[in-house]
């Protein structure tokens, strides 16, 4: 069977600007993709165009097999949408908005009344429903934003920075809220916030000046750093240089990095390996032998945002059309 959103060469050209260039991919139901990519990377304007909002310059995008722009009412269906932004509709109170949202989704009596009440109580609005969206926070309009894209339970959620503005306790709700519907949708999120990436992303795809340029699970991508496998120890400041001694020149250690300035009384000394080979047992053999018993020591996962910085800033800035 089809995957549940097809994107196929997606361009997007504004003058001479390329927005979005030629950018492929597809989304399983079950996934949920965390779209990455440094500000004006094309994040927003290839949701648009998944969504049906913004039409491409070349390519397609398909969800669950119908195109976006040959069939919009069976797209619009089956889709649910958060531009980045607030609802576009200031004067309205959340309620007003989202009951004219569910009329216009096709709902009627009792079924309407119900799915505004579940939107409303997924996202924790109950105690401003008689709101102007205009005088709502940050944080709730984009609650708002979410209740509208969630109303008619579609099968796909493209979510433009779903987090954004929302204060930590509110980001943890609605990252729970995501994952728990996850199994049964395609989602597709973007976001600044590589924790967000790492705690509730199936895969992560890095976008950088319009190209896609990493695709790949939270752990494999973090498994590129230098920082994979890397083993940290921490150490009284009076043992900082003899466990550097200790851990340079060891086979399969690239480098060796250390803190300067202690916190809680203890400095972090890291050794990277070569090439990401497990050097944990080297690692306490010559610190045994060196008479070093650290206080604490661990083997890192890899840093996601060193691998993100390293994937997008490669290549400078926009690029223009020939
Ligand atoms: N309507 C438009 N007209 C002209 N240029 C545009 C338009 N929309 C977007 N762009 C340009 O296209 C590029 C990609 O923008 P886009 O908003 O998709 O990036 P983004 O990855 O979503 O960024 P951010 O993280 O800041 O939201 C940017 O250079 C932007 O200035």
């Amino acid at each position: 069977m089809a995957a549940m959103i097809e994107v196929e060469g997606l361009t997007k050209r504004f003058g001479p600007v390329i927005a979005v260039d030629d950018v492929s991919m597809t989304v399983e139901r079950g996934e949920v993709l965390g779209f990455l990519g440094p500000n004006g990377a094309g994040k927003s304007t290839t949701m648009k165009m998944i969504a049906g909002f913004l039409t491409p310059t070349a390519g397609t995008a398909r969800l669950a097999g119908h195109d976006v722009l040959a069939e919009p009412l069976a797209v619009k269906r089956r889709l649910g949408y958060l531009p980045e932004g607030a609802p576009t509709y200031p004067d309205m109170t959340v309620l007003a908005f989202l009951d004219w949202v569910a009329s216009v989704r096709g709902f009627s009596g009792a079924e309407r009344r119900a799915r505004v009440e579940r939107a409303m109580r997924a996202t924790s609005l109950g105690d401003v429903i008689y709101y102007p969206i205009e005088a709502l926070s940050k944080g709730f309009k984009r609650r708002v934003g979410l209740a509208q894209a969630l109303l008619h339970d579609p099968e796909v959620l493209i979510l433009d920075e779903p987090t954004d503005g929302l204060d930590p306790n509110q980001k943890h709700e609605v990252r729970r809220l995501i994952s728990a519907m996850a199994s049964e949708k395609a989602i597709i999120i973007s976001t600044h916030i590589l924790e967000e990436v790492e705690a509730i992303c199936t895969r992560a795809v890095v976008i950088a000046r319009g190209r896609l340029v990493a695709d790949g699970s939270p752990a494999a991508l973090a498994a590129r750093s230098r920082w994979h496998n890397a083993v940290t120890v921490r150490v009284p400041p009076g043992q900082r240089a003899a466990a550097m001694a200790a851990l340079r020149g060891l086979a399969g250690v690239a480098a060796v990095e250390a803190e300067e300035t202690p916190i809680d009384g203890l400095v972090s000394v890291s050794a990277l390996p070569a090439s990401g080979q497990s050097i944990e047992v080297s690692v306490r053999q010559a610190l045994a032998a060196a008479s070093i018993s650290p206080a604490e020591l661990w083997v890192e996962r890899g840093r996601l945002d060193e691998v993100f910085r390293t994937i997008t800033t490669a290549a400078g800035g926009l690029r223009e059309a020939a």
